[in-house]
């Protein structure tokens, strides 16, 4: 192919158009894939089909009837609603699954091909787009998801490639119309003739003359998005690129035990596994978390390890005078307010290597001399704060004995200086966790950043105040970009003098990796969990 020149990785078609680039390109390398713009409606005249694979059907392309298969059904209509409702896939998958009882490998395929396909789509268009004489935004949304579909089949799958084309034929054929189908059926023929590694050369740009383009379509991500975590990795490109490839995998099951409430030893002997950090943590290889009686009962959840890693790190720095009062400032849906909850109450009773008692003879006579981390022993109790109505209630439903309110964080409900530690985990871009929601990524705009920044700025700001003289704030995004993460404490502290950095590291000694400090950044290919940040700010 020749020059692309256009350098960046977005959705061509389809309405996803956060980040996009214009235009596209496409003209004049097609080879005579003609399309046609008859659709028909739903699914329906199809012989059903229970297996996934669609191998052994026995029949020819043409006049034959084609074959309905659930798994592809269910996973094209979950981009289509995507695409015209703005659904979360993460959280319309498994209402799709129930409601058409979707299960065991029909539900992993189908999960499989519908968040593969919303992840890798920077990359097929490019594909799709060399392979065809129209321009992936030129074409119906639905014949394009239908394409999509299909190349992610070929590319990234270890299905066979006649089994890849002929039931996304047949999926064409049934939801958007025969003509579409013929064109579904010429496009992918063209790109199974590669493999992807194959493919990225010819339709990415060159990297020596556009490393970030490169980047961008060899691993499916907008180029705003490739170049905030280039910057976050401190330049390294390499780096950037096992960044990128990690956010295309699917991200492990975590499990949390929550202390006092339940154990990681009670998790591994319902079939989870140990975890790398932290001693809360289990891995769930597979299955549904839910039929696990521990994570029924709200005693464990499904949390991120980084998540459950920075809650920690803010109750082992060693304070000065009382500590019974805790807050968590953005608490909603309640993640962290429910392991906070429990440290609170229970404290921290699987502290790992390196991190003392207050009272055990090795600690210092005076903890607050020292920023040793201590293991918190229980007494304290959280007001877990949230914004939204709707949310506080998930974050009352997920604690034991928080307070739980409705309010503003910058326009405190509480007077100043009233806790000992506060928790701000705020609203950001969710860079960290692209792995998590497959479409985010295209979702996203740069131009939410500015507006963002004001919120993290008020929201740390009021979280200082909210501390007490001596008392402590970690302050969390689950984003690496550094306009919300060090460009954010940093522009708040140079007007504060009643505040000093912790070296967030000192207080996560089972972690290594985190950066060169004063703060804590996780990293998907790094530590396998989200690339969350974390800052401890402690009040003088
Ligand atoms: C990143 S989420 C917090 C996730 C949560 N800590 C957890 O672990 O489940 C940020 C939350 O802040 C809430 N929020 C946004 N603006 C807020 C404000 N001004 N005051 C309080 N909460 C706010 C959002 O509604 C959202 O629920």
């Amino acid at each position: 192919m020749g020059d692309r020149g256009n350098g960046g990785a977005a959705p061509r078609g389809g309405g996803r158009g956060a980040g996009g680039r214009p235009g596209g390109g496409s003209g004049g390398r097609g080879q005579g894939a003609g399309g046609s713009g008859e659709r028909r409606g739903a699914a329906g005249n199809g012989r059903k089909q229970g297996a996934s694979g669609g191998q052994g059907r026995g029949r020819g392309r043409g006049p034959s009837r084609p074959v309905y298969d659930e798994a592809r059904n269910t996973a094209y209509d979950l981009l289509r609603a995507v695409d015209e409702r703005d659904a979360y896939a993460n959280l319309l998958m498994p209402v799709l699954l129930r409601e058409r009882g979707l299960s065991g490998r029909d539900a992993g395929l189908a999960t499989e091909l519908a968040y593969g396909t919303l992840r890798g789509l920077g990359t097929y268009d490019e594909i799709i787009a060399a392979c065809s004489d129209r321009a992936p935004e030129d074409l119906d949304p639905p014949l394009l998801d239908v394409v999509r579909l299909g190349a992610h089949q070929l590319l990234k799958t270890r299905i066979p490639p006649h089994a890849a084309v002929g039931t996304t034929v047949d999926l064409a054929r049934l939801r958007v119309g025969v003509g579409p189908s013929k064109y579904a059926n010429a496009v992918l023929r063209k790109v199974a003739t590669r493999s992807l590694e194959q493919w990225i050369p010819i339709v990415a740009p060159d990297p020596a003359d556009d490393p970030i383009g490169h980047l961008a379509v060899a691993h499916s991500h907008p180029r705003w998005i490739v170049t905030a975590l280039r910057d976050a990795v401190g330049g390294d490109f390499e780096e950037t690129a096992a960044l990128l490839a990690a956010d295309n995998e699917r991200p492990r099951v975590t499990l949390v035990a929550r202390p006092g409430r339940a154990s990681a030893e009670e998790l591994l002997a319902s079939g989870a596994q140990p975890a790398e950090f932290s001693r809360y943590a289990a891995y769930l290889p597979e299955g549904d978390p839910g039929t696990i009686p521990a994570v029924a009962e709200s005693r464990a959840a499904v949390q991120d390890e980084a998540s459950q890693l920075v809650a920690l790190a803010l109750t082992r720095v060693p304070l000065t005078g009382g500590d019974t009062r805790w807050l968590d400032m953005c608490a909603g849906p309640g993640g962290k307010a429910g392991l906070l909850d429990a440290l609170a109450t229970h404290g921290d009773t699987a502290a790992p290597a390196g991190i003392s008692s207050p009272e055990s003879p090795e600690s210092p006579e005076s903890p607050e001399a020292s920023d040793r981390p201590v293991s918190f022993p229980g007494g304290a109790r959280l007001l877990a704060a949230e914004l939204q109505h709707h949310r506080a209630r998930l974050v009352w439903q997920t604690t034991r004995k928080a307070g739980v309110v409705t309010a503003d964080g910058t326009v405190p409900a509480w007077r100043p200086g009233a806790f000992d530690r506060v928790m701000v985990d705020a609203p950001c871009t969710g860079l960290g966790a692209l792995r998590r929601r497959p479409e985010s990524r295209w979702r996203r705009d740069p131009r939410s950043l500015p507006e963002l920044g004001g919120l993290q700025r008020a929201l740390l700001r009021s979280a200082l105040d909210a501390a007490r003289p001596g008392g402590v704030v970690a302050y969390v995004t689950c984003s690496p970009h550094l306009a919300e993460t060090v460009t954010v404490v940093g522009d708040l502290l140079r007007d504060r003098d009643d505040t000093e950095v912790l070296d967030a590291r000192a207080y996560l000694p089972e972690v290594e990796g985190l950066g060169d400090g004063p703060y804590a950044q996780f990293w998907p290919h790094r530590h396998g969990t989200d690339a969350m940040f974390l800052a401890l700010i402690r009040r003088r």
